[in-house]
């Protein structure tokens, strides 16, 4: 069974219509690429996943849990680096994943995860004296503090340069391999092709394309990930 199901998925605001008729689903132990331009619809549909958000119509089973009557359980089994997530500069590196990790039943070791997310010399440091790269690791080791099943990480390496790009990439393909499902949001067709196992290409609140990144390029006849967004989004 999938360890997360979207079916006909609908949210509106007023009268736009941000996430319409979305399906998907993500098989445990992948990192699932939500693919798509700005307005796409993406961070609605993961907003609505977390029961942040209440859809118009359509049905969601995350962990098998549903996520508008479940929320409280299914977030001491998620954890999410939402898009933009700030912490206050004078907020200590350590104060904030403590202060993350006393909202879970059974968080991780803090000391732990700073080693493994290379951050023990920026225990003691303020998040607003950080590189973009360190910050990012903090987000995301507060995405884990909880030793979620499933991580949704939303536009990870907007604003950083290409060596803090691969290594966030290589961080969660760690993340990945201890058996963390991961949803990727991103705008960035390299950093899909390269992380993502499979993918929803989003259009326009629709999903117009899933499948591995292979399949994607064979079926837009493409060699690259770039090239078969612009066509299998109608914009050849
Ligand atoms: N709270 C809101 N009220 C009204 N409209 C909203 C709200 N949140 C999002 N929208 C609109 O819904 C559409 C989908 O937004 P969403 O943030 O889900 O897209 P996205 O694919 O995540 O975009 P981005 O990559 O820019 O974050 C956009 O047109 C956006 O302007």
């Amino acid at each position: 069974m999938p360890l997360i199901e979207v079916s006909n998925l609908r949210k509106t605001y007023g009268e736009h219509v941000a996430v319409d008729d979305v399906s998907f689903h993500v098989e445990q132990g992948e990192i699932f690429g939500i693919l798509g331009t700005n307005g796409a619809g993406k961070t609605t549909t993961v907003e609505c996943l977390q029961g942040l958000r209440t859809p118009d119509s359509g049905t969601m089973s995350v962990l098998g849990l549903d996520p508008g009557k479940d929320h409280n359980a299914l977030r001491q089994r998620l954890g999410s680096q939402l898009q933009e997530s700030r912490l206050p500069d004078k907020f200590k590196v350590h104060e904030a994943l403590d202060l993350y990790a006393s909202f879970y039943a059974n968080p991780a070791d803090t000391g732990d995860l700073l080693v493994k997310l290379g951050l023990t010399e920026q225990r003691n440091k303020y998040f607003g004296k950080l590189s973009g790269g360190q910050k990012q690791r903090v987000s995301i080791a507060l995405a884990l503090v909880g030793r979620p099943e499933v991580a949704v990480l939303d536009e990870l390496t907007t604003g950083l340069d290409p060596h803090a790009r691969r290594d966030t990439w290589k961080l969660v393909e760690t993340v990945r391999d201890t058996g963390v499902t991961v949803l990727l949001v991103t705008h960035f067709m390299d950093e899909a092709e390269r992380l993502c196992d499979r993918l929803a290409i989003f259009d326009a609140g629709r999903v117009v394309a899933t499948g591995t990144p292979g399949e994607l390029r064979d079926r837009a006849g493409k060699s690259t990930l770039d090239d078969a967004f612009v066509t299998l989004t109608g914009r050849d």
